[in-house]
Parts: C-alpha cells; structure tokens; sequence
C-alpha cells in the first residue's frame, strides 16, 4: 500500500484503563469516559456552549466507544452502542515512563523513551541555583519570578503585573519535565522571550528536560492578562529515528501541523504549518490532505483538548471540543484517497474531572481507517509504537524499531 499516511494526535483523549496508573497517581483516571460520564449527567451542560449527552457519532462509529471500552471496561455513557467499527480499533498501553507530550508523541512515531527524564522537585525554589544564575547571568535578566511548580494561567494572573514592572521573566515547572517561561509580548517581547527559552534549552539539556516553553501572553492586568497563540516548545531531539525520519529520508514530504515540529524538534519535517488551536490545525489537516502526494506522511497535534480544557478542568468545555472535532471529521473523510490510511489517536490522557492540573497516565485509542479499508478489533496493544510502525508498514517505509504493525 502506499497512498498517504495521516498521523493524527488529539492531545489527551485518553481512555483510562493503565495497568501502571498507581505509579503515576493516577488510579481510576478516564479522561474520555468520565466526559461522557458527566455529559450523560447533565453536568457538563453551559449555557451556548453545549447540552446533554456527549455526541459524537462519527468517532463512535469508528470505534473509539468499543476501544474505550475495551480499555477501561465501560462504554462511554451515553454513546450508541456500536457493534461494527468501521476502523480497525483498539487502545494501545505506553512503554515509555512518562505521561508528557514529547514522550507520547515520540513512542507513537516508534521511539519509546530509552533514559527517564528529568524533572524539577515540587519544592520552591523548583530549579537548581546554578540553572537560574546561568539563564539570568546568559540572557541578561534582572531576575526571575515563579521558580516553582504551578498552573500557566493561575501563575501569570498572580505574577503578571510584577513581571511587567520589573521585567523578570515567569519560570515554571509541572509534573511533566519542562521548563516554562511566561512573558508579556510587549512588555518583554516575543522574540526576547524565543533568545530566553533558547538559552534556557541549552542549560536544560544536562537536566535532562525534555522541553523548555514560552508562554508568552498578553494584556493590561491581572484580570486581562491571557495567553497567546505564539507558545513555542523547544524540545530535544528524539533519541533515535522516527517514522517523520523515515518518511523524510526516503523522500517523501512530512507535513507537520500544529506543534509538531517543535515536538520532534524539527526532526523528519520538510513542511512546518504552525496553527495554534484545533479549528486551524484541522484547517491545516485538510490543505495537507489536498496538497499532500502518494506516500507523504501528515501529522497533526490538536492541541485544545489538553491545553484549554484537560489542564484548566473544564470538563464542559472538553467535552464541547470533543464534538466540534467530531463534527469536522467529514470534511477529513471527503478528502481521502482510495490507498490512504489515517490513525486518530492521543499521546496521554487529562482527565478534567481529576484532582490537580496536570496529565493522567492512560491509555489511548487507536482508531485506522480509510477508503476500502475494513473494521476490525485489534484489541489491546502493548506499545503505542504500534501506529508508527503501521504508518511505516503502509507507507513502504523501512520497519522501526519499536512497534507491531496492524495491517
Ligand atoms: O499550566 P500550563 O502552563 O498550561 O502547563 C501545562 O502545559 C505543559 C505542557 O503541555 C504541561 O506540562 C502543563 O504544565
Ligand atoms: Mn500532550
Ligand atoms: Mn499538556
């Protein structure tokens, strides 16, 4: 086969039911199905947002009921029971230790995590003396805010007005191995605030962090200050290749969409369109799919899920997203060419209805389809370098060194 290979993430939507959850404080977590659990409730009803039940019919139709099912041993509330997928379906377990999205992202392209990452204590001061003397002695600063762990938009409507008048940056930490850096676009400028991040990898890197991110944002106070669609993540490579390598080196075009090429660091990317919220980076999904030759490789990130909904808890407004997406896909499918394959999937879970602020340790659907393409169970798979591994299998790509293809 060959035609194109579409590798689509939507950034969270995990479907419980990790055997190791315990490990990452995360027993009982389900993102997906405790959406459709509330939704079916009433209680993620809001005012012109959305009403009732979750809905939607073209994923469950693929199959992401039957794999949540199978994953977590309940069918999402209020969705249709589907006996005949039209993908072929299953949930995949992640190998690597870690429930961040680099690590999602890169044993999904066939790349497990070989080393643990590092990461920075939930104590205050979060980072090491000689990091943050380093990053203010190399990039100039007065100073630095923050050094803790924290939530971005809780951190910057209680620093963001000290920041602006003394010009120290917002550094902060999660459960996940980052380092972030909050700054007023104006105030303190966008491309300071790259230099900044970019000084700031280099010193990360003996941390062994797995992303620096600026976070820059805008507004007049404490009550307006918001965040912008100019995030930019600085990641370290891939310790090995990945399918976008694979893909690039045999010729092909790798169209990366949203984040992603900041995911992989530009690793195995020859087309880089940046988007910053779901509804572009579907439209982006399309001009690819309109745009894209036999053989190409398309991935997308849709980014909504975790960082507007799972990370702030809003469980209405996930759900919401949910279906905003599912309504979209019909454009996707009326795109698609006898020979492609697209696998919709996610790299973590975030559970809105859990405690905290930060990614739960999941499972996450795999759902394959494409003209001619028949359902069918594939039931549980032990890594999520399976969906690499049948990307690189469809694509005639030479094997990855993770993963079991499923065609
Ligand atoms: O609270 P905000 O800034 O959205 O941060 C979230 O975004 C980071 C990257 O996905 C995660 O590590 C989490 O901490
Ligand atoms: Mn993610
Ligand atoms: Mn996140």
């Amino acid at each position: 086969m060959m035609a194109r290979g579409f590798f689509l993430v939507m950034d969270s939507v995990g479907i419980g039911g990790a055997k190791d959850a315990a490990e990452f404080g995360d027993e009982g977590a389900n993102t997906l199905g405790h959406i459709a659990e509330c939704c079916a409730n009433g209680e993620a009803d809001r005012a012109g947002l959305r009403q009732g039940p979750l809905t939607i019919p073209n994923m469950n139709r693929l199959g992401l009921g039957r794999a949540a099912e199978a994953a977590s041993g309940a069918y999402p509330a209020g969705l249709e029971h589907v006996a005949e997928p039209e993908a072929i379906w299953g949930f995949a377990r992640e190998r690597s230790r870690g429930k961040d999205t680099t690590t999602g992202h890169w044993e999904l392209a066939g790349c497990p995590l070989r080393e643990a990452w590092g990461y920075f204590p939930a104590e205050e001061p979060a980072f090491p003396a000689e990091l943050t003397e380093a990053l203010i002695a190399q990039a100039g600063l007065p100073g630095i805010l923050g050094n803790t762990h924290a939530s971005g938009t809780a951190i910057i409507a209680e620093l963001g007005e000290e920041h602006v008048k003394t010009g120290k940056p917002i550094c902060y930490t999660s459960a996940d191995s980052v380092f972030q850096i909050a700054a007023h676009e104006e105030a303190f400028g966008l491309e300071r605030l790259y230099e900044t991040c970019r000084i700031a990898r280099k010193l990360c890197d003996p941390y062994r962090i797995g992303r620096v991110i600026a976070r820059p944002f805008k507004g007049d106070g404490a009550e307006s200050f918001a965040r912008t669609g100019n995030r930019r993540d600085f990641s370290v490579p891939p310790p090995a290749r990945t399918l976008l390598d694979e893909a690039k080196e045999a010729g092909r075009d790798v169209w990366a969409i949203g984040k992603i090429s900041d995911i992989f660091a530009g690793h195995g990317v020859t087309q880089t369109l940046k988007a910053p919220e779901n509804e572009s980076q579907f439209d982006k999904t399309l001009e690819a799919a309109r745009a894209a030759k036999d053989g190409d490789l398309i991935v997308t990130n849709f980014i909504d899920f975790d960082q507007i909904y799972g990370h702030r808890r809003d469980t209405a407004g996930y759900a919401a997203a949910l279906e905003a997406f599912d309504r979209r896909l019909p454009e996707l499918f009326a795109l698609l060419k006898p020979g492609d394959l697209v696998i919709l999937t996610a790299d973590h879970g975030n559970d809105p209805t859990w405690t905290g602020t930060d990614h739960t340790r999941e499972t996450v659907p795999v759902l394959a389809f494409g003209p001619g393409i028949e359902g069918r169970r594939a039931g549980e798979l032990s890594t999520y370098a399976d969906v690499g591994q049948t990307l690189s299998a469809h694509l005639a790509l030479p094997p990855l060194a993770a993963g079991a293809s499923l065609i």
